[in-house]
């Protein structure tokens, strides 16, 4: 089974405002309110990959409830950790430009904690952990890699989109894929990138300090991928962006459960731009068909 992560959930509230102007009142054009933060957002495409996985984290109050729902609704097994604060709401507004206000999220005590941990040690070396996304604000900062440390030492193989020194600090333990966009990338290395192209020694040192794998997704540019022995180009595919967030995640989905399928990377690869490019033109999370859509298009160069 694949377990999914997330510490900290979102509702996403995405609301589209053409033309916002600072200090006016709009009337918006459209909204969505779905169910977030990257893990749940891996479980969603997963399930339109048709693989199931099980959803874990913490949810709260009202907000946390709706997040349970929606994903019951949407059939995905879940087992989140009760907490008594609210799980947070993060906006997005869609306009000219795409704004974001993410809020920080709740705490959780340390009685919260040890329930969480305690599911945890149902997880065997058949199964696979996605972990993605910030944690808590309340947690120790090596809260991701004691999580990932314990699972090495049980054997469990597992993937994640983290960053900053959760990243860093993740490679020794050789996770099945990491994937950092290019800003990402370059925060991590402390370099700013004009092109692509300048992403490429970089994301080979990722693969050199320890993943097995490296995917940097490129927003409009595409994708790379990294293995001990290739670079592998995506070039971006043509289409209307209607709602990015989730694409990312969409990735880690399609690499994840493809690669457990087949052991093949580069198929795993191909799947993986197919859902984030599904998702990127979908107005939430990509369908089954609008992933299938895109499976046929997607060219791979290898230019290493
Ligand atoms: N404008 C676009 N045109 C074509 N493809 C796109 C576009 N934006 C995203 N994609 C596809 O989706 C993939 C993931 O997008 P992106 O790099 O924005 O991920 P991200 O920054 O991790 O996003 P998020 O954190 O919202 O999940 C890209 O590598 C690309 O394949
Ligand atoms: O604050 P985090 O946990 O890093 O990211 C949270 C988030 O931006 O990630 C998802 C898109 O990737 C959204 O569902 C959610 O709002």
């Amino acid at each position: 089974m694949i377990y999914t992560i997330t510490l900290n959930p979102t509702i996403d509230y995405i609301v589209t405002v053409p033309q916002l102007a600072l200090g006016h009142s709009h009337h918006m054009q459209d909204e969505l309110i779905t169910p977030g933060g990257k893990g749940i957002m891996v479980s969603r495409v997963l399930k339109a990959l048709g693989i199931p996985s099980i959803a874990l984290g913490f949810r709260g109050g009202f907000t946390g409830d709706f997040v349970r729902d929606y994903m019951e609704e949407l059939n995905i097994l879940n087992q989140f950790t009760v907490i008594k604060e609210r799980t947070r709401i993060n906006l997005v507004l869609k306009s000219d430009q795409d704004t974001e206000i993410s809020d920080y999220g709740p705490s959780a005590t340390d009685e919260e904690v040890a329930r969480f941990m305690k599911g945890f040690e149902d997880i065997s070396t058949q199964d696979f952990v996605v972990m993605s996304g910030s944690k808590l604000p309340s947690m120790p900062k090596d809260f991701y890699e004691q999580l990932i440390r314990s699972l090495h030492e049980e054997g469990v193989p597992f993937a994640c989109d983290i960053t900053k020194d959760e990243l860093r600090n993740s490679l020794q333990y050789h996770p099945l894929v990491v994937k950092p966009n290019q800003k990402e990338v370059g925060e991590f290395f402390g370099r700013t990138f004009t092109t692509w192209q300048e992403v490429v020694p970089y994301g080979k040192q990722l693969v050199e300090l320890g993943a097995q794998h490296a995917i940097v997704s490129l927003g409009g540019d595409g994708a790379l991928l990294f293995t001990p022995n290739e670079v592998i180009y995506a070039p971006p595919l043509s289409g209307k962006v209607a709602n990015p967030v989730g694409a990312g995640d969409s990735m880690v989905a399609g690499f994840v459960g493809t690669f457990i399928r087949t052991g093949d990377a580069s198929e795993a690869f191909r799947v993986a731009v197919a859902a984030g490019t599904a998702t990127a033109f979908s107005p939430d999370i990509a369908t089954t068909e609008e992933i299938e859509a895109q499976l046929g298009r997607v060219v791979l160069e290898i230019i290493e």
